[in-house]
């Protein structure tokens, strides 16, 4: 067994992940029209690296994943893995079991795997270079191809005999080797033509490098002669400026110690001449001061008789001075009083006018007082305005209520009085009669108190008893007259108009009217106090008015005796204060003349202090005068002794002067000597430094080498120039690009040899592959051809068929002509035979390759589509025959194949558009039975 499994997910059909198994030997692949077995086959040539959409019956690569249906939605990726069992490394890896997988996403991205590594779709089909499986090999034979072996041309038709004779690989190599030949053809022309291209320049350029190595070894040679010319010269100026250098050092020495003796001599005669004017400075100093002395001797002589005559002076002015004092002193007393008498006058003047003042305050006080009052008043007698105003609103309105009530009284009266039939009349009869009556009752009544009288009178008790009866009698008498003056009394007070009551009830129309009257009374009596007030108020503001008049008049007359008072007192101070003026300007006088005074009695006393201090000083100046004469006879001696020490030391000064002129003239000649020689050498340096752009300094270790003489350097000089001269004009970059073109061209060269070397290996592999893969396909050739004239006389039960190279001396590039002859039947081209016919011969060419090169499986699609039952039967025994060594599967609908199956594997479309892989068992002897009644055997 070489194929193991397949898991198909999302591609074509199979929406839903499905596994198949498969088994050794042939299995059927069974499903109804269009249930997806085709599918599995794409699937496995998909996953092994088909690329062409046309062979997986699809116009776009996308195609391939599972596109919906109307209950499923499409997917967007779709995955097939096959598992190959790898136990006899049919492929090479080192592996049992190896699975390839591909898988394909809508956007285009595609993956390969091999054991679920990433790989390219190159590394998936060099696994199954010459396995007989591929996408071109003759492992999967499809639906309605299979006679297309026949037709295809007979250069094509060559693959299947190129896969059998396993040279698929070396042909793979030798396309290869070729490709790289021609490549490398192509290389070697272009490196052809760039290095022609460089030898040019390289020979053109060699030259001019040849003439421009000369030019500069002449440079060269140049620069040596004239840098020997300059060292030369360079020596000789150093040579002379150390010989200068050393008769300079002489001659400064000798210079330098007849410096040393003048500045000797010098210091010698400046030390003389130092002290001689340091001396004579002293004399003179001495001479001047003694001079001075005289002067100041004279001088304080003088001052003292000044200064004499000055303390008289001052003596006779303060005797003068003292008479002034006592003349002021003396009118100052005299002031001062004056002052008091003014001073008490003053302050009686002021006390009036403070009276004057208090009275002013009182009369202004006086004045507010009474107009404040005055206002008040005026506020009271408008406050009492406004209250009359308001009591006569409210008079006017209660007026007119009681105008409107008066007129309800009469109206209630009269409609009252008719109403209680009321009648004066009546009235006054009833009330006659009642008093009439009365009268009567109190007549009885004093009759009856005149007879008890009586009795009391007499004090009988006989007939007390009858008495009393006829009493008591009499008394119902007048209990009867009291009945009926009742009754009268009764009648007498229904005359009475009831009515009324209800007028003089609290609140009763009479009771209101007397209310309003009261009110009105009240009113009228405040109005009366409200006026008496207001003629109060103004009486009183015309009288207080009048008072302010008068107070205002005083208060005039008042301010304006201030105003004179105050002038007066003001006249005093002005008095009083022109008088202490005078009397501090006498003050002033007295004290200033005082202090002349003392300041005169202190320039006396400083006089005569004077006088004694200048006696003083004459006396030490002339104790000075005598010491400065003996310094001065000193002096005089000691500098004649000194003068006549520094003549001598002059003269001897005076021949080292002229010595050291010569001396030093002889030094600056050198010098200047010197400083030429350094200026030459500087510009030896400078000229050869812009000249050659180097420091002639670093060529100095070599200035003694030199041998040749200055003559001899210019003379080779010369024909150095000479020669230069003749080479013309010079690329003086020759050189570099020369070895940069000699570099290239040296570069070129090299792979023009190598180019050359890789085409002799290309040539010689691709010959060797040629030769193997001639000698491989040669033998495969002829092994199939024997066998497909025995596979197609075993097929058709007889006649004849036979493969021929259409370029038998060019086996790697020809063709494969296929002639058949069916039983019976003359040799004819292909194209003649029947469809049968024409897929048994392909079969038989099939089975004839098998028997070369066994394909480790074989799908093959429905390939008994056209056969009969005869040739299906002779098909079949052959199937299982090669089904011994072979993995076949087999798609098809026949029941003869079916039944020469040893598996069947089955696809159904139980859900529309959607594959689906179900098992199927084998039961006994040839039974079949399956889940799916879509699912059959003969
Ligand atoms: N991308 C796709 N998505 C969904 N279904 C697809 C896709 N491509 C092809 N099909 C379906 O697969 C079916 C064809 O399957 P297949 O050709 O394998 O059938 P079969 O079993 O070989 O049929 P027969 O026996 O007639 O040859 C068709 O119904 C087709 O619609």
């Amino acid at each position: 067994m070489f194929l193991k499994s397949i898991e198909i997910f999302g591609f074509k059909s199979f929406a839903d992940k499905s596994l198949i198994q498969f088994s050794d030997g042939v299995s059927a692949l069974l499903g109804p029209n269009g249930c997806g077995k085709s599918n599995v086959v794409d699937a496995i040539k998909w996953v092994l690296g088909e690329q062409a959409t046309k062979s997986l019956r699809a116009d776009k690569m996308e195609d391939v994943i599972f596109n919906g249906t109307e209950a499923r939605k499409a997917l967007n990726v779709a995955e097939v893995t096959l598992t190959l069992q790898n136990d006899h490394n049919l492929l090479p890896l080192d592996m049992p079991e190896v699975s390839v997988k591909r898988r394909l996403y809508r956007n285009g991205d595609s993956e390969y795997y091999i054991n679920n590594t990433p790989v390219r779709l190159k590394e998936l089909r060099e696994l199954f270079y010459d396995t007989g499986v591929g996408k071109s090999a003759y492992s999967i034979m499809e639906q309605g191809k299979i006679d297309q072996v026949l037709s295809n041309k007979p250069e094509e038709r060559r693959l299947i005999f190129e896969e059998a004779a396993a040279i698929t690989k070396f042909k793979v190599r030798g396309q290869e080797a070729e490709r790289k030949l021609l490549r490398t053809e192509e290389n070697m022309r272009q490196v052809e033509s760039i290095l022609s291209e460089v030898k040019r320049s390289y020979d053109a350029l060699k030259k001019q490098s040849e003439k421009t190595v000369r030019y500069r070894e002449l440079k060269d040679e140049t620069f040596s002669v004239e840098l020997s010319i300059q060292l030369l010269k360079l020596r000789d100026l150093l040579e002379a400026k150390d010989k200068r250098n050393k008769e300079l050092a002489v001659a400064a020495k000798e210079r330098d110690e007849l410096k040393h003796r003048i500045d000797t001599i010098n210091e010698s005669v400046e030390s003389n001449l130092d002290q001689v004017n340091t001396m004579e400075s002293e004399l003179i100093e001495t001479q001047k001061l003694l001079y001075g002395i005289e002067l100041e001797k004279n001088n304080l002589t003088s001052q003292i008789s000044l200064l004499q005559e000055r303390g008289q002076e001052i003596s006779d002015k303060l005797k003068s001075d003292k008479e002034t004092e006592a003349v002021i002193s003396k009118r100052i007393e005299e002031v001062q009083n004056t002052i008091l008498e003014k001073e008490k006058s003053e302050k009686a003047m002021e006390s009036r006018v403070q009276e004057n003042q208090q009275n002013i305050q009182f009369f202004a006080a006086s004045i507010t007082r009474t107009s404040d009052r005055i206002a008040d008043n005026q506020q009271g007698i408008d406050s009492s305005t406004r209250e009359i105003h308001t009591i006569e609103a409210e008079q006017t309105r209660l007026q007119e209520s009681l105008a409107e009530l008066t007129d309800d009284i009469v109206a209630q009266l009269d409609q009252g009085l008719q109403q209680s039939g009321y009648s004066i009349k009546r009235r006054e009869e009833l009330s006659e009669d009642f008093h009439g009556r009365l009268q009567g009752i109190r007549i009885a009544v004093q009759g009856k108190r005149d007879l008890l009288s009586d009795f009391t009178g007499t004090g009988e008790v006989e007939g007390l008893q009858d008495r009393i009866r006829g009493l008591i009698e009499s008394l119902s008498d007048i209990d009867g007259k009291i009945a009926d003056l009742d009754h009268v009394y009764t009648q007498l007070e229904e005359t009475i108009p009831r009515f009324l009551d209800d007028f003089i009830a609290p609140e009763g129309i009479i009771t209101r009217k007397r209310g309003i009257d009261e009110r009105m009374r009240s009113l009228r009596h405040e109005i009366e106090n409200h006026r008496e007030r207001i003629t109060n108020f103004t009486e009183e503001n015309d009288s207080l008015r009048k008072k302010v008049e008068e107070y205002r008049r005083t208060l005039e007359d008042l301010k304006l005796s201030d105003v004179q008072l105050k002038n007066q007192v003001a006249s005093i101070r002005e008095d009083i204060n022109r008088t202490r003026t005078q009397t501090e300007e006498m003050y002033t006088r007295l004290r200033e003349h005082r202090k002349q005074m003392a300041e005169d009695e202190g320039r006396l006393q400083g006089l005569s202090n004077k006088i004694k201090e200048v006696e003083s000083q004459r006396l030490s100046q002339e104790k000075e005068e005598k010491n400065l004469q003996k310094t001065l006879s000193r002096l005089e001696k000691t500098i004649s002794t000194k003068n006549a020490e520094m003549i001598r030391k002059e003269k001897e000064l005076k021949t080292s002067m002229t010595g050291l002129g010569k001396a030093q003239a002889k030094v600056e000649k050198l010098q200047m000597t010197l400083a030429e020689i350094s200026a030459d050498i500087k510009n030896l340096y400078n000229n050869f430094r812009e000249r050659y752009s180097q420091e002639l300094s670093t060529y100095e270790d070599r200035i003694y080498e030199i041998t040749d003489s200055i003559q001899e350097l210019k003379k080779n000089m010369d024909t150095l120039k000479e020669e230069q001269k003749s080479l013309g004009s010079v690329n003086l970059m020759a050189p570099e690009e020369f070895a940069e073109v000699k570099e290239r061209y040296e570069f070129l060269r090299g792979q023009m040899d190598d180019l050359a070397q890789a085409k002799s290996d290309l040539e010689r592999i691709t010959a060797e592959i040629r030769q193997e893969s001639a000698e491989l396909f040669t033998q495969t050739y002829e092994k199939i051809r024997k066998n497909f004239h025995a596979m197609f006389r075993r097929l058709f039960g007889g006649g004849r068929a036979e493969i021929r190279l259409t370029e038998p001396d060019r086996v790697l590039e020809s063709g494969i002509e296929i002639f058949a002859q069916p039983p019976g039947k003359k040799l004819e081209s292909i194209n003649l035979l029947s469809g049968g016919e024409r897929s048994l011969t392909a079969v038989a060419l099939l089975f004839a390759t098998y028997m070369v090169k066994p394909s480790p499986f074989c799908l093959l699609d429905e390939i008994d589509a056209a056969l009969d039952e005869s040739n299906v039967g002779r098909f079949v025994t052959m199937l299982m025959e090669f089904g011994q060594s072979s993995q076949f599967i087999v798609i098809t609908h026949n029941k003869k194949t079916v039944a020469g199956a040893r598996t069947l594997l089955g696809v159904t479309m139980e859900e529309s558009g959607v594959s689906k892989v179900v098992s199927i068992r084998i039961g006994g002897e040839g039974e079949v039975t399956t889940p799916d009644q879509n699912l059959h055997r003969g």
